[in-house]
Formats: C-alpha cells, sequence, structure tokens
C-alpha cells in the first residue's frame, strides 16, 4: 500500500546534457512555479504515455530550448526521492544538434565550462551528474 503511494508519485525524467563544440554545457533556471523552483538544472522533462526516452528528451528539448536533437547517448540514471516526489531522471549526453539553445519558455539560461558546474544551485538530485561530468573533464 505505502509501496503504491509511492510508485503513485514516482516521475520518469528525460534530461538532457547539451555539449557545445567548445566542451560547456547549457543549462537553465527552474521558475518559481515548479518543484524545485528557482535551482539550476539540465533542460528535460517527464516521459509521457507511449514515449521512449528519446522521443521524450527531443519534444521537451525542443519546447524548452528550441535545439532539435541529433545525437544523444546514455549518460547515467538517478533515483531520488525528495519526500514529497520521487523521481528517477535517465539523462542523455547530446553531442549534436540543430539550433541555437535558448531559454524559449523565457527562462534564464546559460552555456558554462564543465569545471565551473558546481558553482550553480541544482536540485539534490543532480551532485552525481556534476560529479561525473568534472571527473571526466580531468581525464
Ligand atoms: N528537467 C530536469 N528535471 C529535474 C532535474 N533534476 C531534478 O531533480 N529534476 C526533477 O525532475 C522532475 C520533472 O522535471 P520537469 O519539472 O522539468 O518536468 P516537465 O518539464 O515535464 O515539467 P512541468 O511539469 O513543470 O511542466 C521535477 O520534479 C524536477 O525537480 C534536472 O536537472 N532537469
Ligand atoms: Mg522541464
Amino acid at each position: 500500500m505505502s509501496t503504491e503511494a509511492g510508485l503513485k508519485n514516482t516521475v520518469l525524467v528525460a534530461v538532457g546534457v547539451i555539449e557545445n563544440a567548445a566542451g560547456d554545457i547549457f543549462i537553465c533556471r527552474r521558475g518559481e512555479s515548479q518543484h524545485q523552483a528557482f535551482k539550476w538544472e539540465f533542460p528535460g522533462g517527464k516521459v509521457e504515455a507511449g514515449e521512449s526516452v528519446p522521443q521524450a528528451l527531443a519534444r521537451e528539448l525542443a519546447e524548452e530550448t528550441g535545439i532539435r536533437v541529433a545525437s544523444c547517448q546514455p549518460f547515467m540514471r538517478i533515483e531520488h526521492d525528495y519526500g514529497d516526489k520521487q523521481v528517477i531522471l535517465d539523462i542523455r549526453k547530446v553531442t549534436a544538434f540543430d539550433g541555437e539553445a535558448h531559454g524559449r519558455e523565457g527562462q534564464p539560461s546559460r552555456w558554462v565550462p564543465i569545471p565551473e558546474l558546481h558553482r550553480y544551485d541544482f536540485p539534490a538530485a543532480n551532485a552525481p551528474i556534476v560529479a561525473k561530468l568534472q571527473a571526466q573533464a580531468e581525464d
């Protein structure tokens, strides 16, 4: 029963780590009416019924950033419990895309060099994403 209640509050989220030719990463700031308000995020959103993760990612990135995904690869998967909500983040690295990434819904956005990512206030679930990107950048 508690499991059922938990599952009802679990959302699968397609998240895009968009990388440009300089190796910088595109991030956006969440709005005041959203869960984890005002935190910085990697753009993305909930996978809808009947969608695959790459399909949801393409749709969400078109809506939120205006880009068309040309190539993406699995990066990592994170399960996190916020108490009020459980999320499963399926994170994909977007290495080829068409268009200029921008905050298409009016949200603040910017390209950030990987060594500076930890300066931004991300949702708690995102810590392993930033850590993995920075560890890979050190190689
Ligand atoms: N897009 C995105 N969502 C994240 C990240 N980290 C993280 O915990 N989340 C959580 O994933 C959940 C779903 O993401 P979302 O709110 O972007 O979903 P959506 O675009 O479909 O949004 P909406 O319901 O606000 O219209 C939220 O609870 C959000 O807090 C992240 O880096 N990017
Ligand atoms: Mg979203």
